[in-house]
């Protein structure tokens, strides 16, 4: 994990495209200060002097400069804020396309070390939280030690101990105030942080749940488990509001205490009418300082919240992409597997051990085991979601692993029991197998799906919304749905994971019948737990897995060949 200083700086050096921006709005910070202490100090001398009643031509232009102060600050501050606001939200907006785009070749092997609400948490409410600190962490130092030192110089002008006063308050508020506001607030933002991800985890899941939760009478149990992370959460809130108040209470104490002591040590050295000036010039250059306490009070949050988002934007693929990807073969297209053995993590069984299968282009085969027995973690590897320990599987003359995901991905056509849907039309959700394929196509892939007539009558046709995860489909209408999709994919290997399983017996057969006369010139890899399909195939090769234990090995058994 990154230190807090590497973060601060890679978010520092994420600025660098907006350099000019961020110092204008720098400028333009110091400039709104700067317009504030001098309306205070100008209105000040104003008042002081007009209570001597020296005539109007006393005032001399103070009077103008006491307007052009009221309007710039105001100018100044809309100025500032517009142009901070747009870097901050450019950069946030950079962050979140950075951080998916970073997710996106991670294989499922990675991601599921995060669960759903996790991702969410960090992609959206982490990486909001990062505009704290591009407001209130990176400007404020830097314009809090200019208004010092031009104060500083200022109030020399005037009466150099009164200068020396003002610096050692405003140091002790620029440093002392935020080292304290740091060491407190620190644990506590980072409770926070972990705080509101447990409850976005917890909230996502049940939501996720809901329909099992309210069916097993479970909905009470989780809704008071979300009451206590709920209330736990509620609680650091609360830790750091009073953190929020404190603070606040310092800084206004302090501010006080010296205009009170510029006053004690100017009263006998500066002429009368400057005294009010030095006590308002004081209580306005603070301005530069409160924000500091507050930035760092938040820092632990936001270092936290940056540390999970880069957490994530620093993983590298457990399986990269090959330095040198060989040509996706073109000519052979026959499967090899020998010798592969694999398991999801070294202290667990393997699920293929020593497993060798030889698929010769064009063939049909089956591939039956029982629940668990690693058929589905077969297409893992193929697809290369999954790395395998040991072995060789190839295509044509072309290692898998030298081959680039993205040809991976299209030699084979995959369709699981557990496709997943997105929220969108039908029609889109057919086409992300080949997204330039005509609306045509489309049709023609959802007629062989025997889809066709159901999507037609639909009121919205190929354009209804699906909902998430297709939920307005039944399970077999989903089914189709994704074989219309692997219809439309031109892969010359299907791998097809059991799709019947959703399907009564006449639409099974009608399918698997589509699928046969469809995929009559490629290699396709049927997967199953149930017989049936063995009697309406003709098979070359029929290989049976076992589920095994620590050292049993996975069966092959060719029946067919
Ligand atoms: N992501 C994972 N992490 C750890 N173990 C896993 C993971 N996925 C599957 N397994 C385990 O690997 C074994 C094989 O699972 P797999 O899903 O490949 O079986 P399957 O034959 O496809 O089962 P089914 O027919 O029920 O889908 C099982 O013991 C399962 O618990």
């Amino acid at each position: 994990m990154r230190s807090p200083k590497s973060i601060l700086w890679q978010l520092i050096r994420l600025m660098r495209p907006f350099s000019r921006q961020v110092l204008l709005a720098l400028l333009l910070s110091v400039a709104t200060i700067g317009s504030s202490i001098g309306l205070m100090m100008t209105s000040a001398w104003l008042i002081s002097t007009a209570g001597l009643q020296l005539g109007i031509t006393s005032l001399g232009v103070a009077p103008t400069a006491v307007r052009f102060f009221g309007l710039s600050r105001a100018i100044f501050r809309y100025l500032e804020r517009l142009i901070s606001h747009d870097v901050t939200f450019r950069l946030l907006a950079q962050l979140r396309v950075w951080f998916y785009e970073r997710i996106e070749p991670l294989s499922p092997a990675q991601l599921r070390a995060y669960s759903s609400g996790d991702l969410m948490s960090r992609l959206v409410t982490d990486i909001d939280e990062l505009q704290n600190l591009y407001l209130r962490v990176v400007a404020p130092p830097i314009v809090a030690l200019i208004i010092t030192v031009v104060m500083g110089l200022v109030f020399a002008l005037f009466d150099p101990l009164s200068a020396l006063v003002l610096v050692i308050f405003m140091v002790i508020a620029g440093t002392l105030l935020p080292l304290f506001t740091w060491w407190i607030g620190k644990s506590i933002g980072q409770q926070v942080v972990r705080a509101r991800t447990l409850m976005n985890i917890h909230l996502v899941d049940s939501i996720q749940g809901l329909a099992d939760s309210m069916a097993y009478g479970y909905a009470a149990q989780r809704a008071n488990t979300f009451h206590t992370v709920n209330d736990d959460l509620a609680q650091r809130e609360q830790q750091m509001a009073r953190l929020d108040g404190l603070q606040g209470g310092i800084s206004v104490l302090l501010v006080n205490i010296a205009a009170f002591c510029v006053l004690l040590v100017a009263v006998n050295r500066v002429d009368g009418v400057y005294l009010a000036t030095l006590a308002l010039g004081t209580i306005a250059a603070f301005e530069a300082l409160t924000p500091l306490a507050l930035a760092t009070q938040h820092l632990g949050k936001e270092i936290e919240s940056a540390q999970r988002v880069f957490e994530v934007i620093d993983s590298t693929p457990i399986i990269p992409e090959p330095s040198a990807p060989q040509a996706a073969p073109t000519s052979s297209m026959d499967l090899n597997l020998s010798h592969v053995s694999f398991r999801y993590a070294p202290d667990e069984p393997y699920v293929l051990s020593d497993f060798s299968l030889t698929v010769p282009y064009g063939q049909r085969i089956l591939i039956m085991g029982e629940s668990g027995s690693g058929k589905s973690s077969l297409v893992n590897l193929l697809m290369r979601f999954w790395d395998y320990e040991t072995g060789q599987i190839s295509i044509g003359s072309s290692d898998l692993k030298a081959l680039a995901h993205e040809d991976i991905r299209q030699i084979f056509g995959v369709m699981t029991q557990r496709t997943h849907l997105f929220n969108t039309t039908i029609r889109e959700n057919i086409r992300i197998a080949r997204k330039e394929a005509t609306d045509e196509d489309i049709e023609t892939a959802a007629r062989a799906a025997y889809i066709h007539d159901f999507i037609l009558s639909l009121p919205q046709g190929y354009d209804t919304y699906v909902g998430e995860d297709g939920a307005s489909l039944s399970g077999g209408e989903r089914q189709r749905v994704a074989l219309a999709r692997i219809l439309l994919k031109d892969s010359p290997i299907w791998l097809l994971d059991e799709i019947t399983a959703n399907l009564d017996p006449v639409t099974a057969n009608s399918v698997l019948a589509s699928v046969l006369s469809a995929g009559k010139e490629r290699t396709i890899i049927f997967m199953t737990h149930r017989a049936p399909l063995t009697e309406q195939s003709d098979f070359s090769q029929i290989i049976t897995l076992q589920i095994h234990t620590n050292d049993t090995q996975t069966s092959e058994t060719p029946i067919l060949s």
